[in-house]
């Protein structure tokens, strides 16, 4: 059964799209692409993850189908918000010993190891933060900062979404397992209906890393769509 998610005219005017545990119907103007982290830091090859150790070979795909859904989200009048993870350049936003993030990061973590990229890791106004080039954002987007792995916590993100009555929001970027995991499950909490295109994320670890997301979300804070879906139901949509 579909579920038809909050807004009074969504049953009219939405778009149905397939997704598992059931196809959903939205109506776009209720609806955000909000797409995690897809930096350098991320996706490219000596950004931060790289140079972390993690694997970033499915990290090529992930962009490309990203711009796909982006595509299909501005020709259908869907708002885009980019999320962009770091700190200022002192890293006093990481915190210090006293935060759990302080002993967790692998980019501070990385930077201890390794004295010299000191500065160049996650840092505002450095490539490694810098959206990649293929995905940069256009007019009309917007961008939202963030300091910790849930990009609703200590963020804009909450108000910018209330304040243009968006309920909805399809999940693309990477982490899977990290940060859009903990932003979705967030975002469930604060009553968004998340979806995530699987093929448009990627995740850091072993395979049965991006396996335990999917799982979590179908079963308990969302809805797990692909790209050729979200692109065939919001393509429909007419541009005024
Ligand atoms: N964007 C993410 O999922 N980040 C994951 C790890 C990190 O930022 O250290």
């Amino acid at each position: 059964m579909t579920v038809t998610t909050a807004g009074a005219d969504t049953a009219r005017s939405g778009v149905t799209m397939m997704a598992r545990p059931e196809p959903l119907r939205m109506a776009p103007e209720e609806t955000a692409v909000v797409v995690i982290d897809m930096q350098n830091a991320y996706a490219s090859p000596g950004g931060y993850v790289d140079l972390a150790g993690f694997d970033i070979a499915g990290a090529a795909a992930a962009i490309e189908r990203v711009g796909m859904v982006l595509d299909t989200a501005r020709k259908a009048g869907v708002q885009i918000v980019y999320l962009q993870n770091g700190w200022d350049a002192e890293y006093q936003e990481a915190g210090g010993p006293g935060s759990p993030n302080w002993h967790k990061s692998n980019a501070l973590k990385t930077m201890r190891a390794r004295p010299e990229l000191h500065g160049q890791l996650l840092a505002r106004g450095t490539w490694d933060y810098e959206i990649v080039d293929a995905l940069a954002p256009q007019a009309g987007d917007l961008r939202v900062h963030k300091t910790r792995y849930s990009a609703f916590f200590n963020s804009q993100l909450d108000s910018v979404l209330r304040s243009r009555g968006i309920r909805n929001i399809v999940f693309v970027g990477i982490a899977t397992n990290v940060c859009v995991e903990s932003t979705l499950r967030d975002g469930f909490h604060l009553e968004y209906f998340g979806v995530m295109l699987e093929d448009a994320t990627h995740h850091l670890g072993p395979p049965m890393m991006q396996e335990a997301t999917v799982y979590n979300i179908e079963k308990f804070f969302g809805w797990v769509s692909t790209v050729a879906d979200f692109c065939g139901s919001f393509g429909q949509v007419p541009k005024d």
